[in-house]
Formats: structure tokens, sequence, C-alpha cells
């Protein structure tokens, strides 16, 4: 018996001693040895806490609400100690910051399927983005890119401007009845007619006829995403999201809702005698291709439904957004781009054609130049994405060791790009880089800055943004068809405040004073 207990004794010693040794390698070592790897190549950072990283310090630096470049103070100390590419780890979760150009460019080239997006993502971020597009990665992410990102190219997106048209023209008209019933001039908060706008032209891109029961999603999903903002990756507590809580009973529960109603629409498509020429219906076809066995037909349709139809109504809202409070703080860009609009259109309606006479900017993506001597809407719009480029962050994960450039990014770390550093970095864009002056990009991007890398508003490699053609006409059509009928003034009423909630958005949203011309 004695024998028993000690043999038993001694099993459970090492048992409890192996249990430590794990413990401290997943919670210590498997990170510091990353760390150590990036530091031997004279990447440094702060020293982060064992098991929150370095949470603990960002909390204690404040974000200031009223200037965008202080959202992330933390960012810009750690810049200035520890220069343009460094370590911080949230939580166990080693990342490396990089505001470096030349590190861009590495990132940019970089083709391979060794690095794509990262885990947190997915498991952050379920519920709002499920195993679609923004999420995956190797061949599964490669297959939903190749389905569904061609449908989304400019020749497609030529197509659509005459949904945008008139969706626009139900916006002014709204805006033109709120004014006359306030004899000339109304103060209007926005925010909601923008969302109509973009959710309207995605709903009817993505569920064609059923475009009307597709709209029930849009209010879902932005309540999904403000029940999702906090805690975020960058303040989050470990867990967090399995507990039953209010919150996270919420989130399920509009996950649950989302996934109804595109199911009930699939449903239909699949009944339908004609055939539907709509996204969904590409989708449809695209997941009987997929050979991901951890993802089923259903996930692969209703995942890459939200993953283009969130960021096709709320991103490029957003974008607007703050765009309309631009143009309203600076009147006289509204009367060059009523000037432009005027010029083009000739008292017509606004077409694709007309957009494109307004000097096209062909393609944003970073293989093709930029045509030079831009005309005014197409700066404007380029100059709001660079101010206030809605989504913060590029964010990548090495899935294998890898080398950019001559760095070597052992597996598993995270790469963070704040998009607002490079796209205001006065060494780059000039003394006057976080003033709005969209005649920087009079002669086109490359000679707006003295690296082209240092403007990505839709991201950068292979995994640039699909939707930016959709994105950018929006954002040109709705500008030309506000601005050639309303005049903008700030609000009285209007408080700046963005705030970082997934995307960079007006804490009370925008209120301008709109006059009818
Ligand atoms: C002004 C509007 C928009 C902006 C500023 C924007 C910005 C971005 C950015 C920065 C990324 C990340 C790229 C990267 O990681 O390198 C992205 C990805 C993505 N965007 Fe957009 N976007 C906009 C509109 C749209 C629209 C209209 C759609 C759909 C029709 C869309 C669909 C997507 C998808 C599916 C991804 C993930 C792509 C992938 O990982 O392969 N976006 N977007």
């Amino acid at each position: 018996m004695d024998s028993f207990i000690i043999v038993a004794t001694i099993f459970s010693a090492f048992g409890f001693c192996s249990f430590i040794v794990y413990l401290v390698h997943v919670l210590w070592l498997n990170g510091e040895n990353r760390r150590l790897i990036l530091r031997r190549q004279g990447i440094e950072g702060p020293l982060p806490a064992l098991l929150l990283g370095n949470v603990p310090q960002m909390k204690r630096m404040l974000p200031s609400h009223h200037r965008l470049m202080s959202l992330f103070p933390y960012f810009t100390q750690w810049t200035k100690r520890y220069g343009q590419s460094f370590l911080f780890a949230l939580g166990r979760s080693q990342f490396m910051y990089v505001a470096d150009t030349n590190f861009v460019r590495e990132i940019n080239c970089f083709t391979s399927l060794d690095m794509g997006k990262p885990a947190y993502l997915r498991k952050d971020r379920g519920a709002l983005l499920g195993k679609g597009l923004i999420t995956t990665n190797g061949p599964v992410w490669y297959y939903q890119r190749k389905t569904i990102a061609p449908h989304l190219f400019m020749d497609r997106v030529k197509d659509m401007t005459e949904l945008m048209v008139e969706s626009g023209g139900e916006l002014v008209k709204s805006w033109d009845n709120i004014i006359e019933a306030n004899s000339g001039i109304a103060d209007i908060r926005v925010d909601d007619y923008v969302r109509r706008f973009t959710s309207y032209v995605i709903s009817k891109v993505v569920f064609g006829d059923d475009w009307q029961k597709g709209m029930e999603i849009f209010p879902k999903s932005l309540a999904l995403i403000n029940a999702m903002s906090s805690p975020t990756i960058l303040t989050g507590v470990p867990f967090y999201r399995y507990l039953p809580s209010k919150n996270n009973r919420e989130i399920w529960r509009l996950e649950k809702e989302i996934h109804s109603t595109i199911m009930g629409i699939v449903k239909k498509h699949t009944e339908s005698e004609t055939a539907c020429k709509d996204l969904l219906q590409v989708m449809i076809e695209g997941s009987k291709g997929n050979v991901e066995p951890s993802i089923t037909a259903d996930e692969f349709i209703v995942d890459n439904c939200k993953d283009i139809c969130i960021p096709a109504s709320e991103v490029t809202a957003v974008s607007v957004i703050w765009g309309l409070m631009l143009l309203a703080s600076h009147p006289e860009w509204q009367t060059h781009i009523r000037a432009e609009v005027s010029q083009v259109c000739k008292g017509g309606e606004l077409n694709f054609d007309m957009l494109h006479k307004m000097k096209a900017v062909r393609d944003m993506t970073m293989t093709m130049t930029m045509e030079i001597n831009q005309l005014q809407l197409k700066m404007v719009v380029l100059e709001v994405l660079r101010l206030y480029p809605a989504t913060t962050f590029v964010s990548r994960q090495a899935l294998q060791n890898l080398k950019l450039g001559d760095v070597e990014i052992p597996k598993g770390i995270n790469i963070w790009l704040w998009m607002l550093e490079l796209h205001t970095d006065p060494k780059i864009w000039g003394t006057d880089s976080e003033k709005f002056n969209p005649e920087r990009f009079a002669n086109g991007i490359s000679r707006a800055c003295k690296s082209r890398q240092a403007y990505i508003p839709f991201g950068l490699g292979a995994r640039v943004c699909p939707g930016q053609s959709l994105g950018m006409t929006e954002l040109q059509v709705l500008f030309a068809l506000i601005v050639s009928n309303f005049s903008l003034a700030i609000a009285p009423s209007y408080r700046h405040s963005p705030q970082y909630a997934l995307l960079i958005e007006p804490e009370f949203g925008v209120n301008l004073l709109i006059r009818k011309i």
C-alpha cells in the first residue's frame, strides 16, 4: 500500500510539473520565442505582462475622441520609442506593428498563401463574419475569392450605376421633403439615409428580386456590429465571447436571425423556375464546388453573403458619412464638384460614362497606375478615404515561417498596419498631411506622396478589397447627386467624436444644415 501511495504521489507530482511546464510554454514561452526571433533582427517593443500582454499599458493611455490621430495613443508613443516597426502583445497573441513603407511594399508583393488573415478574426468576429471571404485562408479562401470577386470587377459595377443613381434619387427626394417642410433649410442627421442607400444597392446586387427581404439583414448586422464592438481585441478579456452574458446572448440571437433570413431567400432561389442572375446565385453555384469539409454548403452561402453585404453597406456608408462631413466643412469643394457635374451632365441624369468622363480612376489596385489630371470629384473621394479610412487597420498573420524582404517572420505573428499613420505621415505627404486638401491628388496618387505604399484605403496585396470599384463608384455617385442638389454646412448640433468600434465612426452621427440650391 505504502509503495502504491509513493508511486501515485510521484505520478501526481510529475503530472503537476508537466502541467506547469505546459502552461508556461503556452502562456509565455511560445510568444517569447517568436518575439526573440524578431528582437534578434532589431525589432523591439514594450515588455508584455504575463496573460494580458500590453493591454494594461494600452488601457492606461486613454484615447482622445476629438482627434483621429489620438485614438491609439500607445501606437504613437511606441513608434516614437521603438521606430516604425515594433512588437506588442494582446493577451497571448503576438503582434508586429508596421508603418515602414518598405515593409508595406513587401507585404503588398507577397502572394503566397503562407500569409493570411489572423485567426482571432474568426474567433472574435465569427458571429458577424463566419467562415467567408474575409476570415478564411489558404485554398478555401482562394476558391471563394475566385468565385466571387470577378462579379465585382469594374465591368459589372458599370451595370450597377443606374441602381446607385436611382437609390441616390430617393435620398435626394427625402431630403427635399424635409427641407420644404422646414422653410428651405433643415438640420438632418445624414447617417441613416446614407446607410439606406448603400444597403439598397448591395441588397439588389446580392439578392436580386428578393432585395426587400434582403434589406432585413442590414439593421440586424448593424446591431450585431454594435453588440460586438466591445470588448474589442484591444481591450478584451480572454474567453469573454463564450460567457452567456446578456450581450453575448444578443449576439447569438442576431446571428441566428441573419442566418435564417438569408437561408429563406436561398430556398426561394433554389425553388425558382427562372434562373436568377444575382450574386446569391453565384454563391449557391459556388457552394457546390467547395472542397473544404469544415465549411458546409449553407455556411459557404450565408457567410459569404454576410462578408459581401456587411462591408458593402457599412464600410461604404461610414466613408460617405465622413465625406459629407468633410464637404460640409469645405464649401469651396462643393462648388468645384457642382461645377464639374453640371459641365459633364449638362442637365441630364448622371450615368457611368459621365462619371468616367470625369477622368477615370480606373482601378485602385496597386498594380495599376492612376491617370493623371484627375478631376475634382475623384480627388475629393481619394482625400476622404485618405483622412477617414473606415476600416482603420490592415491585418495579416504568418501562417508559416516566412520571409518579408530580409526579415524572418515566425509562424503565428500577427501584422498590423494602421492606415491613418501611413496616410498622414508628414515625411510622405508633406506638412499639410492632416489637412483636407484634395488638390494633392491632382496628378494621381503616386505624385501626391513620396511612397505609393503609403496609400492603402482598400488594403493591399492578394487580400485587397474586391469591392473597391463598387465602393469608389458609390461615393462618387452620392457626392455628385447630393452636392448638385444641396449646399451643406456643419450643424451646430454636430459633435466631432470619431470612435473606434470595429470601424472608425462618428460617435454621435453627422448632423448637417442642408439647403436646397
Ligand atoms: C469605400 C468602401 C470600402 C472600403 C474603404 C473598403 C476597405 C476594405 C479594406 C481595407 C479591406 C481589407 C483589405 C486587406 O486586408 O488588405 C477590405 C476587404 C474586403 N472588402 Fe472592402 N471596402 C469597401 C467597400 C467594399 C464593398 C462595396 C464590398 C463588397 C461588395 C467589400 C468587400 C470586401 C471583402 C469581401 C473583403 C475581404 C477580401 C479578402 O480578404 O479577400 N468592400 N475592404
